[in-house]
């Protein structure tokens, strides 16, 4: 099979400037945007240029060390922190061509410091930086989410527990000339709110909506907002976590740096009882650890959506 990137096709995806979360015009455009399609990208974000720019550098710095000192990060077999490349589970399992390093940045005391790159040397100190921010918009977009529903604006963050988890995902995908293999299959997030840091020149990922596989256009300095499963349980389907994919690129490298929240290990997260009534029952059941819940239905090619559907 060979996916089609449909880069003739012009598509428009939503835009939100996210420092206009106060007004009320904008609030409902929020809403309108993630009971639909549950992607945008953010601009009016707060955060510097340099910033980002340091967290891509860092990033491609550790990818471009040679392989040998990149597996002194390596993942263990059946274990998912650390760099590694996808686990090849069944024999007909779509082929995917991505190397990525995954680690708990929050709480700082579960931080497993061995799989923190040494090189370049201010590795450590930049993804924290970088995660601090990220966190902080994360929580504002989180309560103006609930706001837009007319929610307490704590209300999604209240269901987390004291110690709420964050964890990135930078993703590498080399040049790859086989047009049947893709960089990451389609799959939806296990966070609540994903917040992705796209490369500035190389496009790749793409989101279905409407039956169609759009592609998220590069735009250098802004954010994509990708709401996870754990969203659409909690606001009893009004919003969507969409599925996407990654492409690979014939000629070019691409790189992404993803943040992802989590609640508190064993938290049994559902729909909020606010938004349950009459005429909007009960869609999904609670679910404990959904992380892993949600990557052993994709293992199978199950939607865990649908599959805690009641
Ligand atoms: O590389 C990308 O653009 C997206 C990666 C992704 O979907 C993920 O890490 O969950
Ligand atoms: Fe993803």
């Amino acid at each position: 099979m060979v996916y089609e990137t449909d880069s003739d096709v012009p598509v428009t995806f939503p835009v939100i400037d996210i420092s206009l979360l106060s007004s009320e015009d904008e609030l409902q455009k929020l809403r309108s945007i993630l009971s639909s399609c549950g992607c945008f990208q953010a601009t009016g974000h707060g955060i510097s240029v340099e910033c980002l720019d340091k967290m891509r550098e860092v990033a491609q710095q550790f990818f471009a060390l040679p392989v040998e000192e990149k597996q002194k990060y390596s993942r263990s077999p059946n274990e998912a922190y650390g760099y590694g490349d996808d686990l090849v589970v069944s024999d007909n399992q779509v082929e995917t061509c991505c190397y990525r390093l995954l680690l708990r940045v929050f709480p700082e005391d579960q931080r497993r410091m061995n799989l923190w790159p040494e090189n370049p040397a201010d590795f450590g100190k930049t993804l924290h930086e970088y995660a601090l921010k990220i966190r902080s918009v994360m929580n504002d977009l989180s309560k103006a989410m609930a706001r837009s529903l007319e929610l307490e604006e704590n209300s999604f963050l209240n269901q987390f527990g004291d110690q709420p988890v964050l964890e990135t995902r930078i993703n590498f995908y080399p040049p790859c000339s086989r047009a049947e293999v893709l960089g990451v299959k389609p799959h939806l997030d296990r966070s609540t709110i994903t917040i992705l840091l796209q490369d500035k020149e190389v496009e790749g990922l793409q989101v279905l909506t409407d039956g169609e596989w759009h592609t998220v256009p590069v735009i250098p300095h802004a954010l994509v907002i990708n709401l996870g499963g754990l969203m659409q349980v909690m606001t009893n389907g009004m919003f969507k976590s969409p599925l996407h994919r990654v492409l690979t690129n014939g000629n070019k490298l691409r790189m992404s740096v993803a943040m992802l929240d989590e609640p508190e290990a064993e938290k049994e997260i559902g729909p909020l009882d606010q938004l349950v009534h009459h005429s909007s029952p009960r869609l999904y059941r609670s679910v404990r650890n959904f992380a892993a819940f949600n990557y052993e239905c994709f293992q199978k090619g199950k939607n865990s959506l649908e599959e805690l559907k009641i």
